[in-house]
């Protein structure tokens, strides 16, 4: 599995970490689309970035930092085809996967400390979709789009 990953100046540091544990998996390769450095950008143009990798095919799924996490996550849910969940412990972390087929998981740096962002991300490259009932309400969010 392909992960995109990208943060603003808020998060920087988080996703430097993040990088080291999703090279604990031998099968998860990972792009980073930036930000490279504590500069101020603009968290919609990484969302941007973020996205046209998944929605190309270039990436599977997306990890989005912002300081809050709050921004990027909006810009993100604004692409078509993409499903980014704000999280912010490892509850929330599975069930956005399990129940919503998150292919993006957002967090922000200001807010999730290194321990708990490492173990929701741990979490939700493992977690799987269940479908069934689940898939009926994701569809019924896809189709919102085309309305
Ligand atoms: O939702 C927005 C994010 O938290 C941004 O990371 C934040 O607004 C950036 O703030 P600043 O420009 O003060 O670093």
């Amino acid at each position: 599995m392909k992960i995109v990953i990208g943060c603003d100046q808020g998060a920087l540091e988080l996703k430097n970490y993040i990088k080291e544990v999703l090279a604990e998996f031998t099968d998860i390769t990972v792009e980073d689309v930036g930000t490279y450095t504590a500069d101020s950008v603009d968290y919609p143009d990484i969302a941007e970035k973020i996205c046209a990798k998944i929605t190309s095919g270039e990436a599977e799924r997306g990890i989005a930092l912002c300081g809050t996490g709050i921004g990027i996550s909006i810009a993100c849910n604004k692409v078509d085809g993409i499903r980014a969940a704000l999280c912010h412990n490892v509850f929330t972390a599975r069930m956005s996967r399990q129940h919503n087929d998150a292919n993006v998981l957002a967090m922000g740096g200001r807010d999730i400390g290194f321990g708990p962002a490492a173990e929701m991300v741990r979490v939700w490259v493992a977690e799987e979709f269940l479908g069934g009932r689940h898939k009926r309400r994701v569809d019924k969010i896809m189709a919102i789009a085309d309305k």
